[in-house]
C-alpha cells in the first residue's frame, strides 16, 4: 500500500497540511510567503510516499520551494514576508522578467505564479476527492483536475509524462488511508474544511496577480 512505503517522518497528515495553510493568511489577508512554503513541503512528503515515478514532479516543486525559501533566508528576506509585499519589492525594483526570461529568470513572482496555478490543481483535486464516491478513480480525478488547471501551462511532453504518473496512483481507499487522517468520513469532513481556506488563498493571490499583470510571467 502507498502509505508504507513512507518513512515516520516522511508521513503525511492532511491536518497538518490544513493548519499550515490556515496560517497562511494574515488578519489583513496577506499571504505569509513562509507558511505557504510549508504547506508545499507537506504535500510534496506525501507526493514522495506515492513513489519514485512522481520523483519529477516532485523535485520541480522542490526546486521552486528552494528558490523562495532562499529569498525568505536571504539578504532582503524582510521584503518576502508575504506574497504582497514580495510582489511590491520585485516589482519596485525592477526584479522581474516581465515578457522573456533574462537577468531574472527566476524571480520570486514567477516561481511563485508556477505553485500558484498547481494550488489551482490542488483545489480541483480535493474537491473532487471530497465529492468522489467508492467507485470514483484518483487516476482520474487527478487528470481531469490536471487538465483544467496546469496543463493549460505545460507543454505536450510535461503534459504527457504527468498523464503516465497518475495512471499508477493509488486507488481511493489506499489514497485515504495515505493521508492519514481516520475513515472516509472523516477525510471527507476534514477535506470540507481545508478547501474554503485553499481557496481563499489560491482568490487572493489570483487577484493580486491580475492586478499587477503577472499572470503570464515567462
Ligand atoms: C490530500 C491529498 C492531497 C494531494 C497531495 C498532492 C501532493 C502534490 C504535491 C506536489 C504537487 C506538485 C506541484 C507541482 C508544481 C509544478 C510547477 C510547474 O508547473 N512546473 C513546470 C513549469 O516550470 P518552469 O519550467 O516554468 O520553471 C515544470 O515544467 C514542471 C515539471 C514537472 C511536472 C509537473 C506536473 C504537475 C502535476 C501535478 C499533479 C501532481 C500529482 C500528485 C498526485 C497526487
Amino acid at each position: 500500500m502507498a502509505g508504507s512505503v513512507a518513512s515516520d517522518d516522511q508521513k503525511f497528515c492532511l491536518t497538518e497540511v490544513l493548519d499550515t495553510f490556515k496560517l497562511c493568511l494574515s488578519e489583513n489577508k496577506e499571504v505569509y510567503l513562509e507558511q505557504y512554503v510549508a504547506g508545499w513541503r507537506g504535500l510534496v512528503k506525501f507526493l514522495n510516499s506515492l513513489g519514485s515515478v512522481f520523483g519529477f514532479i516532485s523535485k520541480d516543486a522542490v526546486n521552486k520551494i528552494q528558490v523562495l525559501v532562499n529569498y525568505l533566508n536571504g539578504e532582503n528576506g524582510s521584503q518576502y514576508i508575504t506574497v504582497q509585499s514580495m510582489v511590491k519589492y520585485e516589482l519596485d525594483n525592477e526584479l522581474v522578467d516581465l515578457t522573456k526570461r533574462g537577468s531574472h529568470p527566476d524571480s520570486g513572482c514567477r516561481t511563485l505564479l508556477r505553485l500558484h496555478r498547481a494550488l489551482r490543481w490542488l483545489e480541483l483535486f480535493l474537491e473532487r476527492l471530497r465529492t468522489s464516491t467508492e467507485e470514483s478513480k484518483t487516476s482520474v480525478m487527478c487528470a481531469e483536475s490536471y487538465n483544467e488547471s496546469l496543463a493549460l501551462h505545460h507543454p505536450w511532453v510535461v503534459r504527457k509524462a504527468a498523464g503516465m504518473a497518475f495512471l499508477v496512483l493509488p486507488g481511493r481507499p489506499a489514497f485515504f488511508e495515505v493521508m492519514n487522517v481516520g475513515p472516509p468520513e472523516q477525510v471527507v469532513a476534514m477535506l470540507g474544511e481545508a478547501l474554503p481556506l485553499i481557496s481563499e488563498v489560491y482568490q487572493i493571490t489570483e487577484e493580486l496577480y491580475a492586478q499587477h499583470l503577472l499572470l503570464d510571467l515567462p
